[in-house]
């Protein structure tokens, strides 16, 4: 029996032109020089015609792998208890620092990073923080920059509405969210360190992820009018280019990077039984030094066998969750291609300027029109991945995520490497000096109500774990 869901709307909002990386100034993929790295993919950035135009077709520069330099400075987000007061490092801080993730074999990402639990001081509350600006909102919650008075470093808390939350149907999603996050632990996943409640709210206490949303970054970018033409002018004709010129997209090489770390976050979630469901590039941060962090586990769910629940953003819904049909790990499969779709074009599949039905309608009609400036190989993996027949979609078979990861798109793809982090990001985000900055992140109007009233808790039984 399907379960009545919940459905997010997905961002449409464009770039802040007065932000200080708008495309005016410079290419958002072009690698700053910010925490001294030197991106491997560097050549295969968008401005970077000398080295697009010909050797870095298809994205080979993703072989040339270098180690980076994360922890030439300590990070001064997260990466410790907040109640921790610097003193001593528990074992989880080393982990996500970068230091100690152990290296992991080319067949067994997934496993690799499971074993580190983080270790924290005790129960949080409002009073261990002092609140700063807002991140990020969400369709339930809202997300906040705040530092820890204890070690003075900066961590993220979303903080949810209680009456909200129980308004929406989303208990079991909220309670979920927080069990799956304090249970995973992975290099490309946000770490919680600890949630609790008061009377009115829920709190959830992350790392905060300096380097802003995806989503921003894809906004912001433009395959460079000369890179395209040189890349292209033989085959393709003035309309389609300049067409192109329109959009907000990523270099072939670029997309497969995130990809590839999205692909490992994957793997890694359903070795561990769990469904993300909510894959976007709304969800996808970036680190300080340009690796991905998947963060809203709101609608991640530990399921072994099916699932029916109704739930996603439109744009990326699979057909059997549009159908109303049991379904499983293979819904991330679909929606990575979606995403895949999405950096290398600008626009979803399946988008359409009407309503969520016409998504639908589309979804289920499953017709993709691929823009002719896909990639072969990128055209190959999204058919493969895009696919409403379970039996044939890839991530879905016998041989499950190392299908995905074996497919010739990411060919070049080193993934212990890459598992690791040592494979430098396309493009640094301009973090300064790691204290709180927050620059990378849109403005938002400041939550009105205080936190922390006392008072009648009439949902508190609900939120029993916070
Ligand atoms: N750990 C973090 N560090 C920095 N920013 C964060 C972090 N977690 C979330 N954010 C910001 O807050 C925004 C909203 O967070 P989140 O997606 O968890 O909320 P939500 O209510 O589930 O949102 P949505 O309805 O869009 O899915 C994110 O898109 C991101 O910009």
């Amino acid at each position: 029996m399907p379960t009545l869901g919940f459905l997010k709307k997905k961002k449409t909002k464009e770039h802040d032109p007065n932000s200080p990386t708008s495309p005016t100034d410079s290419s958002p993929v072009t690698p700053t020089s910010a925490g001294g790295h030197k991106s491997s993919l560097t050549s295969a950035s968008a401005n970077t015609l000398s080295s697009t135009n010909s050797s870095n077709k298809g994205g080979e520069t993703m072989l040339a792998s270098h180690t980076t330099s994360q922890l030439t400075s300590a990070p001064r987000s997260g990466g410790q208890d907040p109640l921790n007061d610097g003193s001593l490092l528990s074992q989880a801080e080393s982990q996500t620092n970068g230091s100690s993730i152990r290296p992991v074999s080319t067949t067994s990402a997934a496993s690799s990073q499971t074993a580190a639990s983080r270790t924290t001081k005790g129960k949080y509350s409002l009073t261990d923080f002092t609140l700063k600006r807002t991140l990020g909102t969400g369709s339930f919650g809202r997300v906040h920059l705040v530092q820890s008075n204890h070690n003075q470093r900066y961590y993220a808390v979303k903080v949810l509405k209680k009456a909200q939350v129980v308004k929406m149907k989303q208990v079991e999603h909220t309670n979920d969210e927080r069990k799956m996050l304090q249970k995973v632990k992975h290099a490309f996943l946000v770490t919680l360190w600890g949630t609790f409640q008061d009377s009115k709210n829920l709190y959830m206490v992350m790392d905060f992820v300096e380097g802003g949303e995806l989503f921003s970054l894809l906004r912001k970018s433009q395959v460079s009018d000369l890179d395209y033409f040189e890349y292209h002018y033989q085959s393709y004709t003035l309309i389609e280019y300049l067409y192109s010129r329109q959009e907000k997209r990523f270099p072939n090489p670029v997309a497969k990077f995130y990809a590839a770390e999205v692909t490992l976050a994957l793997d890694y979630l359903h070795a561990q039984g769990i469904i993300y469901r909510d894959l976007k590039p709304e969800n996808l941060l970036l680190d300080r030094h340009g690796h991905l962090k998947i963060t809203d586990f709101g609608f991640a769910k530990e399921v072994p066998d099916i699932t029916w629940t109704l739930c996603g953003t439109p744009d990326y819904l699979a057909p059997e969750v549009v159908a109303s049909k049991g379904y499983n790990k293979s819904v991330d499969w679909w929606s990575l291609g979606i995403l895949i779709f999405e950096m290398l074009c600008g626009f979803t599949p399946f988008w359409d300027g009407g309503s969520p039905m016409k998504i639908y309608e589309n979804i289920l009609r499953g017709k993709v029109k691929y823009p002719p400036y896909i990639h072969p190989d990128a055209q190959d993996l999204l058919q493969r991945l895009i696919t409403p027949d379970l039996t044939k979609r890839l991530g879905n078979l016998h041989g499950g995520s190392k299908d995905v990861m074996n497919h010739a798109w990411f060919a070049e793809v080193t993934w212990d490497r890459l598992a690791k982090k040592d494979i430098d990001a396309p493009y640094v985000p301009p973090v300064q000096g790691g204290v709180g900055d927050a620059s990378q992140f849109d403005k938002y109007p400041e939550e009105t109500e205080k936190y922390g009233e006392k008072g009648p808790d009439p949902h508190g039984y609900l939120f029993r774990e916070f």
